[in-house]
């Protein structure tokens, strides 16, 4: 069986940039033959929305939506639209993840409950409100990928809430594999990807050095590339990953499995 992801209706959220995670995956899912909807994150000054309209025309989306994820009328009226325009959904790709400058230095300990809950609420909980309003769209067989890291299950320096919130994503996943598996047959996974440099990563304090611990001990001697997170990605979303589902898949260099 060959990867053919012909005639399927994918919604890829979290596109800032051309480093984003996010990114590389689209390209890899519209290679392989997907439809593409594209959210982007609205704000006052319309920073993301022209570039993420002009980065992404080339893949031909059908849909562009804003989608700020603490808006619980946004997410309303994405799902609506979605529901009208494709009237099904087969990949949901939650690629998005937010914490203070602040909070990703220092002292772990030093939390604020609004920072801890901001962390939380956007790079963990999202994942479950944009499962419940896909439910009744997804079409059987349906896979949700979210994006995880190492930090959810090690203390790295500097991750701190966000390996918090990392390990509440990974625990979501697998009770919304639980949920939507019996009956849908959807598939729900989380890919942890080794650090790679975007956006969302230069926030964390320390991350060159984080890339190039990774490129001196992983097995592989490097890094991963956003279009290899994409490529699994794509794998995930497929036919051939029909009986994956609640996992948390390493794509990583293989970093993980080493000691010292
Ligand atoms: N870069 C890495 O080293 C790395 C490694 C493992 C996992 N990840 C994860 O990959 C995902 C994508 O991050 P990235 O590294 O590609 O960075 P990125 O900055 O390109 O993407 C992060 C995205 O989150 C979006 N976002 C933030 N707050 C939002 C909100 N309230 N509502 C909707 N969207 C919001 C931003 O608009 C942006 O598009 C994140 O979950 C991140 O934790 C990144």
């Amino acid at each position: 069986m060959l990867l053919d992801l012909r005639g399927k209706k994918a919604l890829v959220t979290g596109i800032a940039n051309n480093r984003s995670i996010a990114w590389g995956i689209a390209q890899q899912l519209a290679a392989a033959g997907c439809e593409l909807g594209i959210t982007y994150l609205p704000d006052d000054r319309g920073r993301f929305e022209g570039k993420v309209r002009e980065l992404t025309a080339p893949l031909n989306p059908s849909l562009f939506e804003p989608l700020d994820v603490q808006n619980p009328a946004q997410i309303e009226a994405l799902f609506q639209r979605i529901a009208e325009q494709w009237g099904r959904l087969d990949v949901l790709i939650h690629c998005l993840a937010f914490a203070g400058k602040d909070e990703l230095v220092g002292d772990f300990s030093a939390i604020s409950p609004e920072g801890f809950a901001r962390a939380l609420e956007v790079s963990a909980y999202s994942l479950a409100p944009l499962c419940r309003h896909a439910k009744p769209l997804f079409s059987p067989g349906a896979s949700v990928i979210t994006l995880s890291y190492l930090g959810a299950e090690r203390a790295i320096p500097n991750y701190n809430v966000m390996g918090v919130a990392k390990a509440a994503l990974e625990a979501s996943v697998r009770y919304l594999a639980a949920e939507l598996g019996p009956e849908q047959q959807v598939r729900v996974n989380a890919i942890s990807a080794g650090p790679i440099r975007t956006l969302a990563s230069s926030a964390i304090g320390g991350i060159l050095d984080m890339i190039h611990n990774v490129e001196e001990k992983a097995p592989l001697r490097r890094t991963v590339t956003q279009d290899e997170v994409g490529a699994t990605a794509a794998f995930l979303a497929s036919p051939l990953a029909s009986g994956i589902t609640g996992q948390v898949i390493y794509v990583d260099a293989g970093y993980c499995i080493t000691g010292m």
